[in-house]
Order: C-alpha cells, then structure tokens, then sequence
C-alpha cells in the first residue's frame, strides 16, 4: 500500500487530517533519543480515542503493516525509532485525564499523557506520582509503562510497574483489553496487565493507564558527598541506609561532574575533589531525621569515605544539587556516547565495575570513559565517550566488542544488560546475555498470542 493509500484508509476510518506524510513529520516521529538509525516510515498517524487505535491496528493486521507505537521518544534503546516503513501510532492527542477517585488515590490518564502533567495534576491534589527521571518534562506516560521506566527515585518508590494499577490496551489481535481495572487485590489468574509493562510495545498498544498516587514528600533534603573510591560510596550508602529513609542514593565520576559544570556554567558542590561523588536525597521531616543524617555524615568523615560534603538548605538548593546529577545524560550527548545500562546486585556493584572499568581502560586506552547512575538500586550508566580523532562508524564498531566483553562480564555477575532503558533495537543482540534460551522462547511465544500478525514493533526486543 503506498502511503497516500494507508492515509486515505485510516482517514475513513478515525477522521481527516489524522495522518501525516510530510518530510518533517516523518522525521520527528520516526526516531527517538538514539539518534543512531535513519528514520524512514511511511505514515504517521494521531489517533484521539482508544477506538480509533482498535481501528488503526486492525487495519494494519488486515493489510500487514507494520505499527510503531510513539510516545514522547525519549527511549535510549531506539524502542521506537521506525527505520524500516512503518506506520507510526502517535499518542500526543490523547493526553487527557479520564477520572481521578481521591479515596482509591488513583488517577486513570490517556497514555500520551506527559509524565510532568502527571505529576503536576497529583500535586495540585495534594498528592505525589513519585517516578522521576530527567526526561518527565517530556516522555510519555503510556512510553514509561511500557518501557517500565525508572529513573532517580526507584529505591523508595520502585519502578513504574509498582504504580500502574491497571491498563487498557488494544492488542496486536485488534482486542481492547481492561486489565485490573484499578484493584488492589486481584487473584484471579495470571495478571496481563504485568506483561503489557515493559513490553516495549510488542504486544498491542497501551492506550489508558490507571496510576497509583500517593501522598508527598516532606522536606526533601540533597547531599552530595565527594568520596575518593567506588568502595567508599558503597561504605556511604550502608551507612545512611541504616539510619536514614533514603528517597535517592545516586553517584557520579568526577569527570561527569567536570563536564556539568563547564556546559552549564553551575558551581561545583565544594572545592575538594575526589574521583566520585554520591547524591542522596531523604524526608527531613523532624529535627530528630536531620541529626541523625548529620550524624551519619560526620561518622562517614572519620571513616575517611567522605572528604567534603554540601547540604541543601532550601528546595532550590536542593534543586540546584541535583542538576549536578540529572545533567549529565543531556551534557554527554554531545560527546557521541556509547551507551550502556548495566545493573547487578548492590553488593556487587563496586566490584563489578572495577572489573568492567580496567577491562576498557586497558583495551581501549584512548576511550574516555564516564559513569554515573543509580547506585542504590545497583544500577550503572556507563557512557564510552567518542574520541575526537575517530570516526563515528569506527567508534561504534569497536564498541560492539566493548560490549560483548562487558556483557560477559554482567552475565558473570547475574547482571542485567538493560536494567532501565528497555532492549529495542540496540540491545536486542545481547539479550541472550541476560535471558536464557528458554526464558526467550516463551517470551517468543508470548509475543505470537498477542500479536499473530507479528505487526506490533516487529523487530524490537527481538525477532519473531
Ligand atoms: O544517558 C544515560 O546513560 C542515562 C540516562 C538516564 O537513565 C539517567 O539516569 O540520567
Ligand atoms: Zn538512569
């Protein structure tokens, strides 16, 4: 079918001016934050209802095209890059609040819905949708579930799936589904709404979410802590876990920090430099909380796994701290990064990454290395910056060997080798690494019940 046919088709059946053909919007909506692959699809498609997205994938099932679902395409796993003449499933118009019931604290939104509306339509109920990550401002609600996103705030608060209590989705069968319907409590079989949840949009296309809400935070205090050894972060994690309610327990190399600073013209936390630094965050809802943070702090000095330290004293000050942090993904993509997500257990973490850290530096000296992450969840961004004098081809090439060693490395470990940003097309290569054949096979066979016509993402995660 040639584009100027899909369009005339679904037209018929959503409504006109409902699908784009021209040259910018191709491009806009047919690539992500990965900026790796060439967009190419053939259509892109703004449905306003969950009826209209029945209509659309039934249409594509009858005709066999191909769908990409697209949110707001913050993905750094190219999960929704549509590079191979795909019809891409725009959810921007349907971003809509469907129902908020202040006594379930629950809220059902349309899936296109910005993660930032979300939690500013929870806060002006006094309530608090507590996953956060830099990109709220404008990934998508329906793109986080299904990419079960995490971000900054997961060792309080968990994943995305700790939120989503219930989904409507449109299948790749053409079926509209209501899993959970908002309950608490619900044994009766196997929980669908769970394998829709970091489905990266390969078994139907989630069009309603109802999400849990809960109440705010008080008093959120920052400390960034600048600590000489990956080990001493680890000593500093222990020690305020063990005193303190941590909302955050983030880290950074100190050449992350360096590049923040200078691309954004921000203060340096402290004068004192050391080689990593931890950002953590907690409730100072009493004095008593705050002592005993104090306290936590100074014992860490005597230790010697802290050497300086900087406290917020006001929520902009606690804002202005985590800049330091939650800049780096944005400074560092203009470096061209090779990225990785990496994630092992938290007592595993220091280990782990000297291991992969003195694999790069020896086998590839040149390569400038940076990493940062969400270190109490046990989770490491590790970014391989380009060196100047290479080309970009060349660089990304001699990263996929990187890769299959730090893999091997991860798989050692009982890693995962995406522990946030789902598999798409970049990682889908190395999944065996952390999935076995078997567990691969039923998650095949998963994908045939829901999506027969194989039309749903095909080639993401991985092939039919
Ligand atoms: O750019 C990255 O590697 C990580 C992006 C994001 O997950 C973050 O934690 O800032
Ligand atoms: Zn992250």
């Amino acid at each position: 079918m040639t584009p100027e046919q899909i369009k005339q088709a679904i037209e018929d059946l959503i409504g006109t001016d409902r699908v784009r053909l021209d040259g910018e919007a191709l491009d806009i909506y047919g690539r992500d934050w990965t900026k790796i692959h060439t967009p190419r699809p053939r259509a892109i498609a703004f449905p306003r209802s969950t009826e209209d997205v029945q209509a659309i994938v039934r249409f594509a099932r009858e005709n066999k095209i191909a769908l990409v679902p697209s949110g707001g395409r913050t993905g750094l796993s190219a999960g929704a890059v549509a590079a191979n003449d795909e019809l891409v499933v725009v959810m921007d118009y349907m971003n809509k609040v469907i129902d908020f019931n202040p006594v379930d604290r629950s809220v059902t939104v349309q899936a296109g819905m910005i993660t930032e509306q979300l939690q500013k339509f929870a806060e002006d109920q006094g309530l608090y949708y507590p996953v956060d990550f830099a990109s709220a401002g404008s990934s998508q609600i329906g793109g986080n579930i299904s990419t079960n996103a995490g971000g900054i705030k997961v060792i309080k608060y968990g994943m995305t799936r700790d939120w989503v209590l219930g989904l409507k989705v449109v299948t790749g069968a053409g079926d509209v589904l209501e899993l959970n319907k908002g309950l608490i409590k619900n044994n009766t079989g196997y929980d669908l709404r769970h394998l829709f949840i970091g489905a990266e949009g390969t078994l139907g296309i989630i069009t309603e979410a109802t999400i849990k809400l809960t109440r705010p935070p008080k008093n959120l205090t920052v400390m960034v802590l600048g600590t000489p050894t990956m080990q001493d972060v680890m000593q500093v994690l222990k020690a305020f876990q063990s005193q303190v309610d941590l909302t955050a327990f983030e880290f950074f190399s100190n050449n992350a920090l360096d590049k923040v600073v200078a691309h954004h013209q921000l203060q340096r936390p402290f004068d004192s430099v050391t080689d990593y630094y931890a950002l953590l965050e907690f409730e100072a809802e009493t004095e008593e909380v705050m002592d005993r943070a104090m306290q936590v702090f100074e014992h860490c000095m005597e230790e010697g796994w802290v050497e300086d330290g900087s406290i917020s004293q006001s929520e902009a000050q606690a804002q202005s701290l985590w800049s330091l942090r939650e800049f780096i993904s944005e400074t560092i993509s203009h470096e061209t990064p090779y990225k990785n997500d990496l994630s092992v257990l938290v007592s595993k973490v220091p280990e782990f990454l000297k291991e992969v850290d003195d694999f790069v530096a020896e086998t590839y000296p040149g390569f400038e290395i940076v990493w940062f992450g969400h270190i109490g969840d046990g989770n490491l961004h590790l970014n391989i910056l380009k060196p100047k004098d290479m080309e970009k081809d060349a660089f990304f090439e001699k990263c996929h060997h990187v890769s299959d060693k730090v893999f091997a490395i991860t798989q050692r470990y009982a890693g995962s080798v995406s522990a946030e940003h789902g598999v798409g097309l970049v990682k889908k290569d190395f999944l065996h690494f952390s999935r076995s054949p078997e567990e691969l096979a039923y998650m095949k066979a998963i994908m045939q019940v829901f999506d027969p016509g194989n039309i749903m993402n095909p080639g993401k995660m991985f092939d039919a």
